[in-house]
């Protein structure tokens, strides 16, 4: 049996049912190239205790998987998961959690899995606006009307996103340049989702540009235009992001979980880092 070492960087701290149980992952690999997830036993409510000191890693096939963060997909890390959400929804005491990052950067997919982790609900941004306006499409709404005339709504959306408590929020990726919306969004907490922008154009380029005006506006191929595009806003738009109250930074996530491409990290670690980063931030208020 393989074991993996999980020591620090990845923190997950779990209270559950008032018993303290720790999962520390260790980014560094073991020169001996043992591993071995040491997990506390953990009590859980209703009297469960969770034995997870040992995770069964099969000596070829699974390894790969545990190292590369898909742990987190499994049962054990799903359990893991849904107790940091509750830990942090204990800490944000209904605040909205609003992700914030370039077009494509997972907002949507992570703010999902966040929400159910939280608790909470899920609103998109961009959807809110689309049915502000009657069911127009984002992409037709800045064909017809232009881009100032979506940013308008876009505002809108966000104050009355704000007003709800105990939301994940994906907001679009352009929400950040208003300085009015940052003072819908300081009604909760913060994050910043930073993805490489090659990884980002692979992304957008594997489903078309089509539904993303601001990338859609030549004849190169996909990817090119993508990462062309992105590179212009990218360049704008980073101080604006730097503004977050946390970022969780997919470039360091991966060298932490021993992946080369950060394509490769599941939403569900990310979800987990985004708990992670929030919690930290949380607590760094607090003292
Ligand atoms: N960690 C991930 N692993 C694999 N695919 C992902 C991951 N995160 C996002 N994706 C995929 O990348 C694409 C963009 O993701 P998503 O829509 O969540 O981004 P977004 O930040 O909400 O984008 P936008 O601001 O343009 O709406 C989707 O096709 C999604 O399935
Ligand atoms: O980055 C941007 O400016 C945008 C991102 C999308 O979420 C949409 O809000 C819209 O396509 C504009």
């Amino acid at each position: 049996m393989k074991a993996l070492t999980y020591g620090s960087t990845l923190q997950f701290s779990t209270s559950v049912g008032g018993e303290i149980g720790s999962f520390n992952q260790n980014c560094k690999r073991q020169q001996t190239q043992q591993h071995f997830i040491n997990l506390n036993p953990l009590k859980l409510e209703r009297h469960r205790t969770l034995n997870l000191v040992t995770a069964h890693v099969s000596k070829d096939s699974n390894a790969h998987d545990v190292e590369s963060g898909t742990f987190c997909d499994s049962l054990d890390g799903k359990w893991l998961l849904k107790a940091k959400g509750r830990e942090v929804a204990s800490c944000l005491d209904g605040q909205c959690l609003f992700l914030v990052g370039m077009m494509g950067s997972g907002k949507t997919t992570v703010g999902e899995i966040l929400s159910d982790a939280l608790d909470y609900t899920f609103a998109d941004s961009d959807k809110y606006v689309e049915k502000l306006m009657g069911g127009t499409s984002v992409a037709q709404i800045f064909k017809e009307s232009g881009e100032a005339y979506f940013r308008e709504y876009e505002s809108k959306a966000l104050q009355k996103l704000s007003l709800v408590p105990q939301q994940v929020v994906a907001t679009g990726g352009g929400a950040v340049v208003r300085p009015l919306n940052w003072r819908f969004m300081r009604q909760g907490i913060t994050v910043f989702l930073d993805v490489p922008l090659d990884a980002l154009a692979r992304r957008i380029a594997a489903v078309g540009t089509d539904s993303r005006p601001l990338l859609d506006y030549d004849s190169a191929d996909c990817y090119t235009k993508a990462f062309t595009a992105l590179s212009a806003l990218s360049k704008e738009r980073s101080e604006a992001y730097a503004n977050a109250d946390a970022t969780v930074s997919l470039l360091n996530l991966a060298a932490c979980v021993g992946l080369k491409d950060v394509l490769d990290i599941t939403p569900t670690t990310i979800a987990m880092e985004v708990l992670v980063q929030a919690q930290k931030y949380l607590n760094s208020k607090r003292r």
